[in-house]
């Protein structure tokens, strides 16, 4: 075992005289060590219950004939971090929680891992951190919030409450509907309700085999969720006593379950974050995985579950009732060649052997091939002048109108100066809204722009205005919202050389990205151009910029300076 290192031999007397201290007895010596990675936090509403899940494990895990060692990683809510400088710290949280993980797992040389993660960067952070470790790992997710319901029985979600925001600065919402879908749109525990950017990785989670069946759909905090959580917990334990080196994690989240990943996002319409942590998984997992190979995957899907903030009328547990992630995969399958279906997961059956009797329960949720919302899938990269190393977009989120767009730039060096601009009627109906100097590097942490985008659709803009970044998004995110325009500003990408009144020109279905200005005049604004440096008061987020990559590498740190 793994851990024999710090449990077997005379020379390990005073390990096990610590082990006993913590409570082990002689028995104890023989079993595996499991960690048990929680992210229990009193502040996120998918997190706050997760130290019961975590006694759940370790009480599984024991009687299983394993010995758990539960420690815990941090956790950012963005939706509270959302639209003030919180949010930069947002995406560098991934990479503290990636440490994390590996420093607990290699300083204490523990046998197996089983991770409790739920919202957003939680997921991939625990990802890349086990992907290091590369011993049998699973993840068991806190899962997704229910979705929220008006008086007249409208379903809501934070989605909603975000661009109620927008109808009520425009004068369109009283101040007692605000009030109602405050108290309404986030009913329970759990990841919030729609394909955001939580749901999507827990979705992705399945997709590639490293969780159980339903760890995208089933409700947080439900008998069936705590059923979940302590099958996973017995789980872990029989992959770790297996002592067969196909359950270590890289085995089984290889570049087939990556391909598997992005099948199942673009049939689902997931989050643009998606885009950013698969890259950056893909690059833990030391896999080859480009950012050019997602519009091919794309070109061969068939977006067949819409969800919001797509549609707002779908959420997860809707999902879950049409025959979760399993049913769309079998669906998917259906259309030949799509998915890896040989590639294993771990409860020890390959992906084909687990979608094998899925179906689909209710196709007005989940739609077939023949009848799907789009013949491609649910995200686009794009490419041109403008982003010379991509850009992603959410095309399920898209107005049939915005598909092609050309419009005339308005800037701003920051996500404040948009809202402000927004807010204050700068912005109008054939206007692209550029903001930059809020990429990985630039911002620095590249911050979710919900706010923004969520005005722009709340104040009725949506059919009208594009907006591009280098910023990211919320998985809450709708519209013609263009993100992770690499290179970025800060690092001199053509973004930070736009003027306003410029015609930028996007097509989402030949992707393309592109700036309507003549080289000559590029050129001439280049020889004058110095990026714009943010003055950065945090030691932790001036070391995030040194070393951070653009976004069509996953801004992953680097390891080495330039
Ligand atoms: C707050 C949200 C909606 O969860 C956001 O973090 C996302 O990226 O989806
Ligand atoms: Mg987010």
């Amino acid at each position: 075992m793994r851990s024999d290192t710090v449990k077997r031999g005379f020379d390990r007397t005073p390990h096990r005289s610590l082990f006993r201290a913590t409570g082990l007895k002689d028995e104890d010596f023989d079993k595996p060590f499991i960690g048990v990675a929680n992210s229990h936090i009193d502040i996120i509403p998918g997190h706050f219950f997760l130290q019961e899940y975590g006694r759940i494990v370790k009480e599984a895990i024991r009687e299983a004939g394993g010995v758990p060692f539960e420690f815990n990683t941090i956790g950012v809510d963005d939706g509270i971090a959302m639209g003030h400088d919180g949010m930069l710290y947002s995406l560098p949280s991934r990479e503290l929680i990636a440490d994390s993980i590996e420093t607990v797992m290699n300083a204490h040389k523990l046998d197996a891992l089983i991770c409790i993660p739920n919202c957003d960067k939680i997921v991939p952070g625990m990802i890349m951190g086990a992907l290091r470790v590369n011993v049998p790992t699973l993840f068991v997710s806190g899962g997704p919030m229910a979705a929220g319901h008006k008086k007249d029985g409208t379903p809501i979600d934070l989605a909603t409450a975000f661009e109620a925001v927008g109808q009520h600065a425009e004068g369109n919402m009283s101040d007692e509907e605000l009030y109602e879908i405050e108290c309404e749109a986030c009913p329970s525990g759990g990841s919030c309700s729609g394909m955001f950017t939580a749901n999507s990785m827990n979705t992705l989670c399945e997709a590639m085999g490293i969780a159980l069946p339903g760890n995208g759909t089933v409700l947080a905090m439900t008998p069936e969720r705590i059923e979940m959580v302590k099958q996973a917990a017995k789980r872990i334990v029989e992959m770790a006593k297996a002592d067969d080196p196909k359950y270590n994690l890289r085995n089984v989240l290889n570049e087939k379950a990556i391909h598997n990943a992005f099948v199942v996002d673009m049939a689902m319409g997931g989050s643009s974050n998606t885009v950013l942590h698969m890259l950056a998984i893909a690059k833990e997992a030391e896999v080859d995985f480009d950012i050019t190979k997602i519009n091919e995957i794309a070109k061969n899907v068939s977006h067949i579950a819409k969800i919001s903030p797509s549609l707002g009328t779908v959420h997860m547990e809707d999902i879950g009732r049409a025959g979760g992630v399993n049913a769309v995969m079998k669906e998917v399958s259906r259309r030949g060649g799509l998915l890896h279906l040989d590639n294993p997961t771990v409860t020890g059956e390959t992906i084909g052997e687990r979608i094998a009797d899925a179906e689909i329960k209710d196709t007005g949720v989940i739609h077939t091939n023949e009848n799907a919302y789009s013949p491609v899938g649910g995200l686009s990269i794009l490419f041109g002048n403008l982003a010379e190393e991509g850009a992603v977009v959410k095309t399920a989120g898209i107005a049939p109108s915005m598909r092609q767009f050309k419009g005339t730039a308005v800037c701003f060096n920051s996500q404040q100066e948009a809202i402000a601009g927004i807010i204050g009627h700068k912005v109008k109906p054939g206007n692209v809204v550029v903001i930059r100097y809020e990429g990985p590097k630039g911002g620095p942490g590249m911050q979710e722009m919900l706010a923004p985008t969520s005005l722009i659709m709340g104040m009725g803009l949506g059919e009208s205005v594009a907006l591009i970044t280098d910023g990211r998004f919320s998985g809450a995110t709708r519209g013609a919202s263009i993100g992770h325009v690499s290179p970025e500003a800060a690092e001199g990408g053509l973004i930070g050389l736009i003027e306003d009144g410029d015609e930028i020109e996007l097509d989402v279905d030949t992707h393309l990205l592109q700036l309507n200005v003549a080289g000559e005049e590029l050129e001439r604004r280049r020889l004058h151009f110095k990026p714009h440096k943010k003055a950065i008061s945090s030691k932790w987020l001036k070391r995030y910029s040194l070393l951070v990559s653009n976004a069509s590498n996953g801004a992953v740190l680097k390891t080495e300076l330039d």
